[in-house]
């Protein structure tokens, strides 16, 4: 049986088979604001997308992905705590059974009803599958979802769920622009950091903005809708689909912000 997020194949078990899941860098964590370091010499994000670089919308079994065409630097990520450029891959999301939870990353315990990961890989190496297993490999930029008013960027993604209900489905998704799904402010936390699923890499400069966009209840339970499961398969709601903060172990956290 492959890994997921059930108690025989959840987060606790994940080990087993990936043993780095007891590693000394692994994500998510929660993030105590008064113990991050203000770093001065943090640069402001540099984002820039290109809707056009946008090809499809999947179910993947354990999320709902967006990706990109990264054969050009035309979306990509410089400055912020990084050095180089890296090319935008995908972006996802992790939720809850409810509101009440569903974020990777928690704010001094605080749970957000969800959590969008842009990711992005290092252009110093050939391809995003040679850059994911390397310690400078990724970049992540998390953005935790809020309950508030309804996101008309959301809705376009959640317009597509019900043609990739379930696992293995794709469908073309095009000139989608992320930046839409960035907050106004891009004041931003730092750590070196893991993929938060199997295979679990400490591959990851995570970047995790401090500021969190909207949705409203009835946009969080579209996400509720889609499947773990395969098409004919028994119905398996793809909920709960994040994995819990993990130790700190000596890393600092550092704040672009004051
Ligand atoms: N959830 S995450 O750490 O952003 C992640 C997991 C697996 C692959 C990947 F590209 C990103
Ligand atoms: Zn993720």
């Amino acid at each position: 049986m492959s890994w997921g997020y059930k108690p025989n194949n959840g987060p606790q078990k994940w080990v087993e088979n990936f043993p780095i899941a007891d590693g000394v860098r692994q994500s998510p964590i929660d993030i105590v604001p008064g113990q991050a370091s203000y770093d001065a010499g943090l640069k402001p994000l540099t984002l820039k997308y290109d809707p056009s670089t946008c090809l499809d919308i999947l179910n993947n079994g354990h999320s709902v992905q967006v990706t990109f065409a990264d054969d050009t630097d035309s979306s990509s990520l410089t400055d912020g705590p990084i050095s180089g450029l890296y090319r935008l891959k995908q972006f996802h999301f992790h939720w809850g059974a409810s509101d009440s939870k569903g974020s990777e990353h928690t704010v001094a315990g605080t749970k957000y009803p969800a959590e969008l990961h842009l990711v992005h890989w290092n252009t110093k190496y050939t391809s995003f599958s040679e850059a994911a297993s390397k310690p400078d490999g990724l970049a992540v930029v998390g953005v935790f979802l809020k309950i508030g008013g309804e996101n008309p960027n959301l809705q376009k993604l959640l317009d597509a769920f019900d043609t990739i209900k379930s696992k293995g489905k794709q469908t073309s998704f095009e000139n989608f622009d992320p930046s839409t799904l960035l907050p106004g402010c891009l004041d931003y936390w730092t750590y070196d950091g893991s993929l938060t699923t199997p295979p679990l890499y400490e591959s990851v400069t995570w970047i995790v903005c401090k500021e969190p966009i909207s949705t409203s209840s009835a946009q969080m339970a579209k996400f509720r809708t889609l499947l773990f499961s395969a098409d004919g398969a028994a119905q398996d709601c793809m909920v709960d689909n994040y994995r819990p903060p993990q130790p700190l172990k000596g890393r600092t956290v550092r704040a672009s912000f004051k």
